[in-house]
């Protein structure tokens, strides 16, 4: 199908100064894509990045500050986007940050929660066929952290669970064959990027944030993938993923689509609770 080609299209990529939104922007740029627009608070990271992504791609890349916590700065933010390309063709709800400290998971809430549900909802106002847009495709960044224990970070792996059950209800069919927006959950396991470094004061508790600091360091049963196996991934499940599917890389590991598992868990704890 034509829209899950990456050639030609508009990309918009939240927190794609750094890290994992920063590495998509440069693959959909070496597969093709038309433009990406960059949305996040660090400036100048944003400016840095979008530099040097048109110093090896030609003038494709545009930045635009937005604070992703912050209702007003999406509004504005995509308003601009939309002045500025016309036409969104995929939006890649990256922004997040993974801090449970009491002084922080409000603010990480917002991102990585509120953020997601915003750009989303202005994506369907703006792309769907059945009101003048052209279809699309929206990705949701959520984590494996929605799929397992992860008890030490409850707020990011509440955030996470969120996101991938708000991408999967909004999705139900007809909602594809009506819109023409194909809405993807995409869940990486631990990534190197400076989102697993710093633990000791990521979580809730002091005494766990060290605990979990040391485990990760000495990777004690847990394995960081390369950023590029995350890339990699993101690439294939963006070419071949059909609508309202939720996606796994892990491991360094090929992707996985998953959704039949875990539509299978859901609609037995249904069935049993319907059965009480
Ligand atoms: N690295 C990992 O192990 C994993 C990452 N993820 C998710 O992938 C996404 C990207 O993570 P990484 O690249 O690893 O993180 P990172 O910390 O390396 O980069 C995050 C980017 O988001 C931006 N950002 C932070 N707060 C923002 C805000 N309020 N508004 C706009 N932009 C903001 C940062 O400036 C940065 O450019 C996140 O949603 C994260 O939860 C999911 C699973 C594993
Ligand atoms: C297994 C969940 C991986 C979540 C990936 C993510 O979004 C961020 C990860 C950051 C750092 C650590 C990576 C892997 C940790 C794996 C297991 C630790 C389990 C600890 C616990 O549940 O208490």
């Amino acid at each position: 199908m034509a829209q899950w080609e990456i050639k030609n299209k508009t990309f918009l990529i939240t927190g794609g100064a750094s890290g994992l939104g920063a590495e998509y922007a440069k693959a959909f740029l070496s597969e093709g894509a038309k433009n990406i627009v960059i949305l996040d608070i660090n400036e100048e990271l944003g400016n840095a990045t979008t530099e040097k992504l048109n110093n090896q791609y030609g003038q494709k890349v545009s930045f635009i500050k937005c604070d992703c916590s912050k209702e007003d700065d999406i509004t504005k933010a995509f308003k601009a986007v939309v002045a500025q390309v016309k036409q969104i063709d995929v939006i890649v709800n990256n922004a997040g940050i993974m801090n449970d400290n009491p002084k922080i998971w409000r603010l990480a809430s917002d991102v990585n929660w509120q953020g997601v549900v915003s750009f989303t909802m202005k994506g369907l106002e703006h792309m769907r066929k059945d009101e003048g847009g052209a279809g699309g495709t929206i990705i949701n960044i959520a984590s494996t952290a929605a799929l397992t224990a992860f008890e030490c970070l409850p707020v990011y792996k509440g955030s996470k669970t969120a996101v991938l059950n708000f991408s999967q209800c909004i999705a139900i069919p007809p909602f594809f064959e009506n819109t023409g927006i194909r809405v993807l959950t995409f869940c990486p396991g631990g990534t190197d990027t400076p989102l697993v470094q710093n633990l000791d004061v990521k979580t809730y508790d002091p005494k766990m944030g060290a605990e979990f600091a040391k485990m990760v360091e000495n990777q004690d049963g847990v394995n960081i993938q390369k950023v590029e196996s995350c890339v990699t991934a993101m690439v294939e499940m963006f070419k071949k993923a059909g609508p309202r599917t939720i996606w796994v890389s892990t491991n360094d590991k090929p992707v996985q689509d998953m959704t039949e598992l875990i539509d299978g868990h859901f609609k037995a704890i249904e069935n049993a609770v319907e059965a009480i």
